[in-house]
């Protein structure tokens, strides 16, 4: 059984009747969203839009939602999210909205309730940083952007 966190969900006037974000199969990692668009939204190459979910969450401390494409769009279509993975944070209380962008070189039509990113929730560690004079020595060293060759 994988482990579970409750996240409280807000269903705003545009989601309603729609879907709530939800786990196609027993074992998917992410929660399929859907659009909350009230018309069709056509995407022509190369655009990008900040599409609608209809629903805003208060995710508990400590977790972040990432905002993931699903395959199938983008190997179908090349429509992803402009910013993958998406940042929701716990503290962000507005509409959540997903980034798509049409890399693919046909118009797409995205249509109230297609599923069009999946929802992961993950553990957020934060970090404190040390000033320091100097820095351990590794093999790697600085050596960096392809610098172990192809
Ligand atoms: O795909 C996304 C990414 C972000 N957000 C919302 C929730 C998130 O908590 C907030 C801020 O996101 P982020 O930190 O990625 O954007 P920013 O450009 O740094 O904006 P800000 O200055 O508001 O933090 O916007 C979405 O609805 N969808
Ligand atoms: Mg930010």
């Amino acid at each position: 059984m994988p482990s579970e966190i409750a996240i409280a969900v807000q269903i705003l006037p545009h989601g309603s009747g729609l879907d709530l974000p939800a786990y196609a199969t027993p074992g998917a990692a992410g929660m399929d969203a859907v659009a909350a668009l009230t018309e069709d939204l056509i995407l022509a190459p190369g655009d990008r839009f900040a599409v609608p979910t209809g629903i805003a969450m208060a995710i508990p401390d400590n977790y972040e939602v990432q905002v993931r494409p699903r395959s199938g769009l983008a190997f179908k279509h090349g429509l992803t999210v402009a910013n993958a993975p998406g940042t929701i944070d716990s503290d962000y209380r507005g509409e959540l909205k997903v980034i798509l962008i049409n890399l693919g070189p046909d118009p797409v039509t995205i249509t109230r309730g297609m599923r069009i990113a999946q929802l992961v929730p993950a553990a957020v560690t934060r970090a404190r940083l040390l000033i320091v004079e100097s820095l351990d020595d590794t093999t790697r060293g600085a050596g960096g952007f392809g610098s172990t060759g192809a």
